[in-house]
């Protein structure tokens, strides 16, 4: 176990675990991450001038946001320049492109008004995800979308969900990739209400009509992302843990867990094997939670590490959608963007390098002591230089600060 020690070549420590770096580095580099759209701009959208509602917030005034598609798609180019392996674009809807074109409310969005994001996208090789956008917007000032009391709000969202659908079919078409279109509802009550099933009766309503159209289910992954609570809506939410996950059970659509989004003790890495063993497929919103949804960016912490073994250890990688969702505005945006998927990359990249048969091994054989010092030992292994060899191959720097500073200076100062 301590042969490593003999020798100083990275490649050769983990050969001595069993593990073979170059495999390692082909599988890490085609994971596709979907890297959200909405860091660059605090979620603020092009389509509406509302603030932002629905429970969440961008707190922070760093200077230098992006403040239009070009601008946005400047900030984005400059970030994956700086991140390697594969990268997918994760757009909301409210980032709907309107130009010359006539202004469409979010119900009428059609794929034309994300003409100039495919544009972007294929010239680039990415694929596009996507999300409704029930919030920022005067038919959700209340916070009540798909299980408001009101039909007419109701419908107006469900017609925005189908428009969705209908988007994220024109993208995967356009890019060749699947898309994965996410649905998050924020409903929900600031106090302890009086009829909690009416409400998810509502949701659970809208939501077979919105699945009821006609789509690809190769092309589009439909997903559904619960929550704990949102910000002005402490008390209940509708879209809750045991609704989603038995909703998405029901339909055969993909469970969505944001680790933001449940109780601060409760770990997404510890719920990923229980829903592999009943669902095709999985959704991750990978985010930094701070005592609550705090959506601050990622960081290399135990949780997120963990969460990165079990999807490697459950040979899932291919089941598993991982996307990354938070929204810092006191940092420079595109440092946040790159730290946090940079983050998430060296979480993969751990657990790709652990000999995970040689661990199930010893705790099938009941050897307790050996599996700790073991997990221990790998803690200390030189994966840091395995990354920064990533780095190199994809050309892309390991000191990308620097590149921030000049473009801060150089670009966001301007603005
Ligand atoms: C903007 C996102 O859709 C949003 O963050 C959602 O995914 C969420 O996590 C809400 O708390
Ligand atoms: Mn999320």
């Amino acid at each position: 176990m301590f042969r490593r020690k003999k020798n100083n070549q990275p490649r050769l420590v983990y050969a001595s675990y069993g593990v073979d770096t170059e495999q390692v580095l082909n599988i890490l580099r085609d994971i596709p991450i979907s890297v959200h759209c909405w860091q660059g701009d605090d979620v603020t959208g092009f389509d509406q001038p509302q603030s932002l509602s629905g429970g969440i917030q961008a707190t922070g005034n760093y200077p230098g946001k992006a403040t239009s598609y070009e601008e946005l798609m400047q900030d984005i180019d400059k970030a994956f320049s700086l991140i390697p392996g594969r990268k997918k674009l994760n757009l909301h809807a409210s980032y709907a492109i309107f130009e010359d074109r006539e202004f469409a409310d979010r119900d009428q969005i059609k794929p034309v008004h994300f003409k100039k994001w495919v544009e972007y996208a294929k010239k680039r090789n990415l694929g596009i995800d996507f999300n409704p956008t029930l919030f920022s917007h005067s038919m959700a000032d209340d916070n009540l979308t798909l299980s408001s009391p009101n039909p007419e709000v109701r419908q107006f969202w469900i017609n925005h969900c189908k428009q969705c659908i209908r988007i994220s079919e024109y993208f995967a078409e356009e890019t060749g990739i699947p898309c994965v279109l996410n649905i998050w509802i924020p409903d929900g009550y600031k106090n302890t209400p009086a009829d909690r099933l009416g409400p998810r009766a509502r949701f659970k309503e809208s939501l077979d009509e919105i699945l009821s159209i006609p789509y690809d289910k190769t092309k589009v992954y439909v997903t559904l992302e619960s929550k704990v609570f949102g910000i002005g809506l402490e008390s209940y939410t509708v879209g809750s843990s045991e609704f989603c996950l038995s909703y998405a059970k029901e339909k055969g659509i993909t469970p969505l867990l944001d680790n933001g989004h449940y109780h601060p003790t409760e770990l997404v890495s510890d719920k990923i094997s229980s829903l592999l063993l009943f669902h095709q497929n999985l959704a991750l919103h990978l985010t930094h939670s701070v005592r609550w949804d705090s959506d601050h960016v990622v960081l290399l912490d135990e949780e997120t590490m963990e969460i990165a073994r079990e999807i490697v250890r459950s040979d899932a990688l291919n089941r598993v959608f991982i996307a990354t969702d938070y929204f810092d505005a006191s940092i420079n945006r595109i440092a946040a963007w790159v730290l946090g998927v940079r983050n998430v990359q060296k979480a993969l990249l751990c657990a790709l390098l652990e000999p995970s048969a040689k661990l199930k091994a010893l705790q099938e054989s009941g050897n307790f002591t050996k599996l700790m010092v073991m997990k221990e030992e790998l803690k200390t292994a030189p994966f840091g230089d395995i990354f920064a060899e990533f780095l190199r191959r994809e050309q892309v720097p390991l000191d990308y600060y620097k590149e921030i500073e000049t473009y801060e200076r150089e670009v966001l100062m301007t603005r």
